[in-house]
């Protein structure tokens, strides 16, 4: 094992998209690494690759459509030997893995919950009747509709920084982020703090990174495996198969999550109508080894009571 270690000779190649929260995730995975073997980062080489959601800037990727609008061109680096590593959000990760890549190694998660962000009002429950909130997230959308009726809408996507700029503006009264993305890039403070998720479900893998390999490589499969969080890795088991089962795209609008405690899992679950007017939400507890079968569980009790044709 020893002389396959990475050095600066031969470096790990390690793929991300280039904005500021994918470079931070690709530099922990890296200094992890680095801690886990004694490296210093000269054994290992950030290969920034631009995919097709970061190009696309003016329109709600749901208009797009399509499954791994920020995975496919990492992805084909990895098949092809471009790149050793892949570090993605797994937020944005498709449940199924291209044949000849697996995704088995999780960071410790983040905080899982979204948070509130707004110049003017202090808390969700202070929005006034009929203000402006900007989100392009189906999720977050169908679930203020449903709860908030009076809200208007209107589209909402770029960086942190970018949106900011949109809410003094007055373009929207507020906005919603992951609180994940906030505490990694030291901006939690443009948060007026985290919603609670009894509030707001959070999206399935909300606050998990994810290393993608290729399956052939063994070397790197035991790298990835001394920085492997179990836990994270456990409750996404859970979350993701919940995710699959109801073939879930960036079309539906669905809130997963899993915690443990002890030896049981508990797994919560929301679908909603796009336009907020109907949701079936459960939630199932089991053992902590049975989180797969437990989505798919919760994902056909879901599917059962919501019925034919609730997504329209
Ligand atoms: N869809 C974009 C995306 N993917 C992952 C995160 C945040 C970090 C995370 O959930 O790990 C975000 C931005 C956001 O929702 O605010």
């Amino acid at each position: 094992m020893r002389d396959d270690l990475p050095s600066p000779a031969r470096p790990l190649k390690i793929g991300t998209r280039g904005s500021p929260l994918a470079l931070w995730q690709a530099h922990e995975v890296r200094r992890c690494l680095g801690q886990a073997f004694g490296l210093t980062e000269a054994a290992f080489e950030i290969v920034v690759i631009k995919v097709m959601g970061d190009q696309i800037q003016d329109k709600a990727l749901r208009e797009i459509g399509g499954k791994g609008l920020f995975t496919r061109e990492i992805e084909e680096a990895l098949l092809d030997g471009g790149i050793d590593i892949a570090v993605h959000s797994m937020k944005d990760m498709p449940t199924v893995q291209p044949e000849g890549l697996v995704l088995d190694c999780y960071l410790p998660r983040e905080d899982v919950r979204d948070a509130f962000v707004s110049p003017t009002v202090p808390s969700l429950s202070a929005l006034p009747q009929g203000a402006v909130v900007g989100s392009s997230s189906l999720r977050r959308r169908a679930q203020l509709a449903l709860r908030r009726p009076d809200l208007k809408l209107v589209e909402f996507r770029g960086n942190v920084q970018t949106r900011m700029r949109k809410l003094e503006d007055g373009v929207a009264h507020a906005t919603f982020l992951a609180m994940a993305g906030l505490n990694r890039l030291g901006m939690a403070s443009v948060a007026r703090g985290p919603i609670d998720v009894e509030e707001m479900l959070p999206a399935v893998a909300q606050g998990a990174i994810g290393v993608e390999r290729r399956s052939s490589d063994a070397r790197v499969a035991g790298l990835l495996a001394a920085i492997h969080h179990g836990e994270t890795g456990l409750r996404l088991a859970a979350e993701r198969s919940f995710l699959a089962r109801l073939d879930g795209s960036c079309e539906t609008p669905i809130a997963g999550l899993a915690v443990i405690e002890g030896d049981a899992l508990w797994l919560r679950g929301e679908l909603l109508r796009p336009d907020g007017s109907a949701s079936v939400t459960g939630e199932l507890r089991g053992q902590v080894a049975d989180g797969a079968q437990l989505g798919r569980t919760l994902a056909d009790e879901l599917l059962g009571r919501a019925g034919p044709g609730f997504f329209g």
